[in-house]
């Protein structure tokens, strides 16, 4: 049986990784590889992060969510959601007929003109109506990328690859900074409808810094929906589709949803930063994983998130 006050995500420190001793790094590494296998999800107390940049762009985001409708379909882009404004009921899970009750806001990698991935990446959009978007959200962007890496290098030691593997893996990667926002459940007449409903997220790793409630479940290796506790001043990180394949799913995606409200009024806020590797990056096998043989072909990354857009109505 399932007891909540037992089984928890485990919880841990940045600080033992960057600046602890060798017996702390290592313990951090195995504590982060153990509770991605158990769980898929770990609460991580970061080091040295600026929080300050999350309120900031929580104030960007809440500012524009409250725009009208109108001037938020302007950043509309209809491509797919790569960039800009998708709005309500849009996207739904790989596997849910019910689209999922949030709007969002994609912001992407910025690559110097003339880049080898300038064409493949779209260009960001950024609002006019609101102040300081780009610079704000993007501080945010390039905090989440480098606390990524971190926790990559660490994964890489438990994974026994090369230290810099995930670093070449997701160089100039296509990383997203998602800002949902969950409007007040009276706004929808939609029965069959969640906040978020169950899904895996499609990428290697997901770094969400403290959303403004609660809500986040993840479903435990048991099949029991279990709650992710976090408070402000923490980043919960999950472990998606890409990471799960090229670990032969010894670490699997782990299955998430966000659930409706008791209270019926309240909006809700959060930010994923989805880690991607570059388009060209292989998902091949990774030798310690191997066991009695891979259990998918090799992939581009570009063709596998493609393949998975299609799957949840963005492509
Ligand atoms: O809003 C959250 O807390 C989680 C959102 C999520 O799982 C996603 O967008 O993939
Ligand atoms: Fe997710």
């Amino acid at each position: 049986m399932n007891n909540p006050t037992i089984r928890k995500v485990p919880e841990l420190n940045l600080e033992d990784y960057l600046a602890g001793t060798e017996l702390e790094k290592q313990r951090f590494v195995d504590q982060f590889y153990a509770g991605l296998v158990d769980y898929g999800f770990i609460v991580l107390n970061p080091y040295q992060f600026d929080f300050n940049l999350v309120d900031d762009c929580y104030q960007v985001f809440k500012s524009f969510f409250k725009l009208p409708l109108a001037s938020k379909q302007r950043y509309n882009i209809h491509d797919g959601g790569k960039r800009g404004y998708v709005p309500r009921l849009q996207e739904h899970a790989k596997n849910s007929e019910n689209p999922d009750l949030k709007e969002f806001w994609h912001v992407g990698r910025e690559v110097p003109a003339g880049h080898h991935l300038a064409e493949e990446y779209p260009a960001n959009l950024w609002p006019e109506e609101i102040a300081d978007f780009k610079r704000k959200t993007y501080a945010l962007y390039e905090q989440l990328d480098q606390t990524a890496l971190v926790m990559f290098r660490s994964l890489a030691t438990a994974l026994d690859v090369p230290k810099d593997y995930f670093e070449k893996l997701t160089r100039d990667g296509n990383s997203i900074l998602r800002a949902i926002h969950y409007p007040p459940m009276t706004e929808f007449e939609l029965p069959g409808s969640v906040r978020a409903a169950a899904h895996e997220d499609i990428n290697l790793i997901t770094l969400l810094v403290g959303a403004t409630d609660s809500g986040l479940e993840l479903l435990d290796r048991d099949g029991q929906w279990l709650a992710v506790e976090s408070t402000p001043g923490q980043i919960v990180v999950d472990s998606g589709d890409m990471l799960s394949r090229i670990t032969n799913e010894v670490i699997p995606a782990t299955t998430h949803r966000v659930v409706n409200p008791s209270d019926d009024t309240s909006d809700r806020y959060s930010m994923p930063f989805f880690c991607h590797p570059h388009p060209d990056a292989v998902l091949s096998c990774i030798p310690s994983c191997h066991g009695t043989g891979a259990k998918y072909p090799d992939i581009t990354a570009r063709d596998f998130l493609n393949q998975r857009l299609r799957e949840i109505g963005l492509a």
